[in-house]
């Protein structure tokens, strides 16, 4: 087993559960690629083990040996999920995300994209993502629109949650290469009103619209935030 000494832990402050964690940046970096290149072969592995052909003995011993990789990962393990993290920089990480996560190899991942309207990102959704026949399940369209949502929402400079989201499938929409796109349609107090889109290389497969609220508790001041 490695000396590596734990992941360091919680620090003093936690502000609605988004935990302050003093690890500096670089170390950051460091441990997040080496666990998303640890997440992208689990990620191949899982799509191997739903497509192989191989003989149910082949199966058996690989699953055997795959127990054996579980127990050496369990050999240290966080007490709980891994939560959301930032530091001193403002550098966040949520490694555990079930849609952009490093280290979590049933997220894509997606990597979303700021632009001038929003948010977008490019993604190729595999076989671990099938709902109907070659294409995409309805509920992994609503998960990665809701976080590029709750994303474009948020801005970078607020915390926003989910409160109403609206699916329209307006086809099916296949595995594979697919484009998300979200923007801000208004915004109410503390109310958000988002807009999101999934597209193949056809046009649009599903539309979606969103509320996205920030809790009272986590409110920003605009004015305070302008002042400063
Ligand atoms: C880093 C980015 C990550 C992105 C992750 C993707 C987003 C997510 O998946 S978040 C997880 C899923 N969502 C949740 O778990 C949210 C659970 N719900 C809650 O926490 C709360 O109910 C919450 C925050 C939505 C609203 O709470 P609270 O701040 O107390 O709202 P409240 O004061 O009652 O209402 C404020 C306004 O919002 C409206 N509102 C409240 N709840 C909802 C709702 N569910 N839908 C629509 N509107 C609502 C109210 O009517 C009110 O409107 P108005 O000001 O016009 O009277």
């Amino acid at each position: 087993m490695t000396s590596r000494p734990p992941f360091p832990e919680v620090s003093a402050l936690s502000i609605g559960g988004f935990v302050r964690d003093d690890t500096p940046t670089p170390e950051v970096d460091r441990r997040e690629a080496v666990l998303a290149s640890l997440a992208g072969t689990v990620r191949e592995l899982v799509d191997a083990a739903i497509r192989t052909t191989v003989d149910d003995g082949e199966v058996h011993r690989i699953r055997d040996d795959l127990a054996g990789l579980v127990d050496r990962l369990r050999a240290s393990q966080l007490p709980g999920p891994a939560g959301v993290r930032f530091n001193g920089e403002m550098r966040a990480w949520n490694w555990g995300n079930a849609v952009v996560g490093a280290a979590n190899a049933i997220a894509p991942p997606l990597e979303v994209v700021h632009d001038a309207s929003g948010c977008h990102a490019d993604v190729v959704l595999g076989a671990a993502y099938e709902g109907p026949p070659g294409l995409v399940h309805g509920g992994v369209s609503a998960m990665l629109l809701d976080h590029i949502m709750g994303v474009t929402a948020s801005a970078m400079r607020r915390t926003t949650f989910t409160g109403t989201l609206t699916m329209r499938y307006r086809r099916g929409t296949p595995l594979g290469p697919l484009r998300l796109e979200a923007s801000i349609a208004r915004e109410e107090g503390r109310k958000v009103f988002v807009v999101a889109s999934i597209a193949d290389a056809d046009g649009v497969t599903v539309e979606a619209d969103g509320i996205f609220i920030e809790p009272a508790g986590l409110r920003i001041d605009p004015q305070e935030q302008t002042s400063a």
